[in-house]
């Protein structure tokens, strides 16, 4: 069938379905089977979509129904159609870019990955016995428990991984790599929401601090991804999660990195990256179901030096057994040379064969036609509207009663929509001498910078507490992680500061002023109430409203 002639038919389909027409400001566009609708919205501009007939999908998540619009801002997306649709969209003056392409073949190549996965998971579920496992204890939460500090991988960032000693049972832990703005974040929602579409628990992680979907800027984050999360909604906007919680029924687990430059703290970034792969095989290894369903894990768009190493790392530490390369031939063929070096050796060693690691699938996939370069200032705005919708949630309509006194023709009161956010964030005062303000270092410190408690160790991260003397307007802006109680009594316990660093934070402040008059600091939270501990890591990043 033709394009023409497909598109046609849903036309004709689409008339006899008795569509009213569109309004003066809506655009409408009649959908081909496979193809979609690009589109590039400027920041700080808004349309709506309204699927008018058919079905269609953004990112994998599948678009509201005719009657509730999808609202897009500042971004830009793919609206594809399996089986053809009808959309209007609104307000087209103001976008850069609105076009329907039939060039989808790279979605083919992703769907047919995502079967490859699913394989994966069914062959994953038979090992362990005809699918389910042992269910009978319930899954640990995805959380940063240490192993009583035995577990070699948590604190040295240099050491070599050494995967479990069976992979029996396990799911396909996918890593996707690629140069910048080639569709990776796009991608790993695709094969995120495909799964969980399937009944699948994929555990979603992201390593790219410089703009993290899960979190603020600044972080990495992994989270079991549940089916509220995966919605047009959400999928349209640059971070999947809003809020402390996320926003959704799973609670991610964050580590604060600090910083958008992943060069700027090595050692860190390897510790994270390996502590946030054990955090994971413990949350795996007690939930058959899960365990199968796998993990997706989407990089930075850094392959060269530096990003190339962290790439290699981040395959040893989340136990990789397929990785996705886009649009990048170079870079699909020195990880082709690299694995099969590395495997080569491991494959002529001594060591007994149930310890030998898998050697990963290497994927090459292209990059959709429809990706597009994002300007720094896009990029800059994006990672403030992922920062303000941790604070603020989404706008949502609110029902409000109507006071009898505005019901001028004496009807009983009725009740109206008003726009609203969803959080309500909160001021807290917070005297210098109450907080701890602790900045990760790669610099080795002399023992007078360091707390008392704390021991100088060959650990190439330390930790500078702040004292309160220095606390500065420098700070006004700056985004702090909250470090969670446990993990602060672990720390002031041994005076080891990787119990603050390789752990999940409780959430995020913002500082909006600080007054050194009289010694005391505004403190932005999400939500009501006192901090879960006062302990605060320090990085680079900053915002201002
Ligand atoms: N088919 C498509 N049509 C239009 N826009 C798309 C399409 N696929 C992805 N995009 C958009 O292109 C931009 C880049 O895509 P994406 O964020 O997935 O790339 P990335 O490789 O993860 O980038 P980076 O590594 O730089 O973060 C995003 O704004 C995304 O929404």
């Amino acid at each position: 069938m033709s394009s023409s002639s497909s598109t046609s038919g849903i036309a004709d389909a689409a008339a006899a379905a008795n569509i009213p027409p569109p309004s003066d400001d809506v655009s409408r566009h009649t959908l081909s089977p496979e193809s979609e609708l690009r589109i590039e919205i400027p920041n700080g501009v808004s349309c709506n979509v309204y699927l008018r007939f058919g079905s269609a999908e953004l990112f994998g998540a599948e678009l509201p129904p005719n009657d509730r619009p999808l609202r897009l801002t500042s971004t830009k997306v793919a609206i594809f159609t399996w089986h053809g649709c009808v959309l209007d969209v609104s307000n087209v003056d103001k976008l850069d870019i609105l076009y329907v392409s039939d060039e989808t073949d790279s979605n083919v190549a992703y769907v047919n990955t995502h079967a490859q996965l699913e394989a994966m998971r069914d062959e994953a579920l038979a090992t362990m016995g005809g699918g389910g496992g042992d269910n009978s204890n319930a899954p640990p939460p995805l959380n940063d428990e240490e192993d009583n500090g035995n577990n070699k991988n948590n604190n040295n960032s240099n050491e070599k991984f050494d995967a479990p000693a069976s992979s029996r049972g396990r799911g396909p832990r996918v890593l996707l790599c690629g140069p910048a703005d080639s569709g990776k974040s796009s991608l790993a929602r695709v094969l995120a929401a495909y799964a969980v579409k399937l009944g699948r628990t994929p555990i979603l992680v992201d390593i790219d601090a410089s703009q993290n979907m899960l979190s603020v800027p600044g972080t990495l984050a992994a989270v079991s991804v549940t089916p509220d999360m995966v919605t047009a909604e959400s999928y349209g906007t640059p971070s999947v999660m809003g809020g402390p919680s996320g926003g959704a029924g799973s609670m991610p687990l964050v580590f604060w990195y600090g910083s958008q430059d992943l060069t700027a703290h090595p050692d860190l970034y390897k510790a994270q990256l390996s502590r946030l792969g054990n955090a994971i095989d413990e949350r795996l290894s007690g939930d058959a179901d899960a365990n199968a369903s796998g993990i997706i894990v989407n990089t930075s768009g850094m392959i060269e030096d530096a990003g190339y190493q962290y790439l290699l790392h981040a395959i040893d530490a989340f136990r990789i057994n397929v990785v996705l390369v886009l649009g990048h031939d170079r870079l699909y063929s020195m990880l082709g040379t690299h694995i099969k070096k590395t495997f080569e050796e491991e494959d002529s060693s001594s060591a007994p064969s149930s310890s030998k690691r898998r050697r990963p699938k290497l994927i090459k996939l292209p990059r959709s036609g429809g990706v597009s370069e994002r300007d720094p200032s896009f990029r800059r705005s994006s990672r403030s509207r992922c920062i303000r919708r941790y604070f603020y949630g989404d706008v949502i309509a609110q029902q409000q009663a109507r006071s009898s006194s505005s019901a001028t023709d004496g009807s009983a009161p009725a009740a109206s929509m008003a726009p609203r956010h969803q959080f309500s964030p909160c001021l807290i005062e917070a005297s210098f001498t109450d907080v701890r303000l602790h900045r990760l270092t790669n610099v080795s410190l002399s023992a007078s910078l360091l707390p008392i408690s704390a021991k100088q160790s060959t650990d190439p991260i330390q930790l500078e507490t702040i004292p309160s003397s220095e606390i500065s307007t420098r700070y006004q802006h700056a985004m702090l992680a909250v470090c969670h109680p446990g993990a602060v009594e672990r720390y002031e316990e041994s005076g080891v500061a990787r119990y603050l660093y390789v752990s999940g934070v409780a959430g995020f402040v913002v500082v909006e002023r600080v007054d050194a008059d009289s010694g005391t600091m505004s403190l932005l939270s999400p939500c009501a109430g006192s901090l879960p501990s006062f302990h605060l890591l320090v990085g680079d990043v900053f915002w201002m409203e």
